[in-house]
């Protein structure tokens, strides 16, 4: 059998019952861990679980499954993911990959993002479109998830923006051996996608558009959902740009309309008054 296991989203602890009996029983356990990171790092996990992961590179995943795959016909092998195995992140090719060799699977489901971004207090009912904001190169600065943050803000829903993650194999190494020497850019933080937006509003505003973020838009930045460290700041898009929220991993959420017990909870979270007063008008 071959099991995809959700670790959830804080640490070693946050495994389901299930999913640490089919860590123990299988006989490889591999770690998926470029698509997103716990707040601890490999050893914490193995220490936890009491034996050794493997860990799986994009390589591996993406071009080498007959390697994660083999012997799954016969006997148990898990591949572990960060948050829900098909949250965000599908991993639904490797399924499609098993299907095709006469593989049965099992997902084993855990909290994800999709449905953990709850916590900034907007109803996951009144959501669009998830978007992803990718780090901008000196060639190469795609702007369409501008136009669907537009798109769901037309509808009255909110966006949840995932931000970009670029690891090269060595810092994924290190970072799995619990080292957590962030180096720059490496997660994009909330403060660098609100720049990026701003960017993109400027130059729609020299070319005339109209605009359906501004700099006073109120915005939320979340790091470290589900963990004891998690953060949350409702600001505006301005402001968020010289926001500090720590360590990775950070998603910023646009609300489209909001209801007053959603505009409520905001204000919990608001950086300061000028904020709750900006609320208060919504
Ligand atoms: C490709 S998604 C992977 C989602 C994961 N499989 C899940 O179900 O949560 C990774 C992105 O989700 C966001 N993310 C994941 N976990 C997070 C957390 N605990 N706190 C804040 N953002 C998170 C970040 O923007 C990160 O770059």
């Amino acid at each position: 059998m071959f099991y995809l296991v959700g670790l959830g989203l804080g640490d070693a602890s946050d495994i389901t019952v299930k999913g640490l009996d089919i860590v123990k029983k299988s006989k490889r356990v591999y770690l998926e861990a470029y698509t997103s990171i716990l707040t601890v790092g490999k050893e914490a996990l193995e220490t936890f679980y009491g034996r050794k992961l493997i860990l799986a590179d994009r390589d591996m995943v993406e071009q080498c499954s007959d390697e994660l795959l083999a012997d799954a016909e016969i006997d148990d092998i898990a591949l572990l993911v960060v948050g829900d195995p098909l949250g965000a992140t599908t991993h639904t090719d490797l399924i499609i990959r098993a299907v095709e060799k006469n593989i049965k699977y099992k997902v084993i489901h855990n909290a994800s993002i999709m449905n953990a971004i709850g916590c900034c207090g907007l109803q996951l009912y009144n959501f669009g479109e998830t978007v992803s904001i990718v780090f901008w190169e000196e060639t190469w600065q795609p702007d369409s998830f501008y136009d669907k943050i537009c798109i769901n803000k037309k509808l009255g829903m909110h966006t949840l923006c995932l931000l970009d993650i670029k690891m090269k194999e060595q810092t994924m190494e290190n970072l799995m051996k619990g080292r957590k020497t962030y180096e720059n850019p490496r997660f994009m933080t909330v403060a660098q996608a609100c720049q990026q937006l701003m960017e993109i509003i400027q130059k729609k505003q020299e070319q005339g558009e109209d605009l359906c973020l501004r700099d006073e838009t109120v915005c939320i930045g979340v790091a470290r959902v589900g963990s004891d460290e998690q953060h949350i700041i409702a600001a505006t898009l301005k402001q968020l740009t010289s926001v500090d929220m720590g360590a990775p991993l950070h998603s910023l959420v646009i609300p489209g309309k909001t209801h007053p017990i959603e505009t409520d909870m905001l204000r919990h979270f608001a950086l300061d008054d000028s904020v709750k007063a900006i609320l208060q008008r919504l």
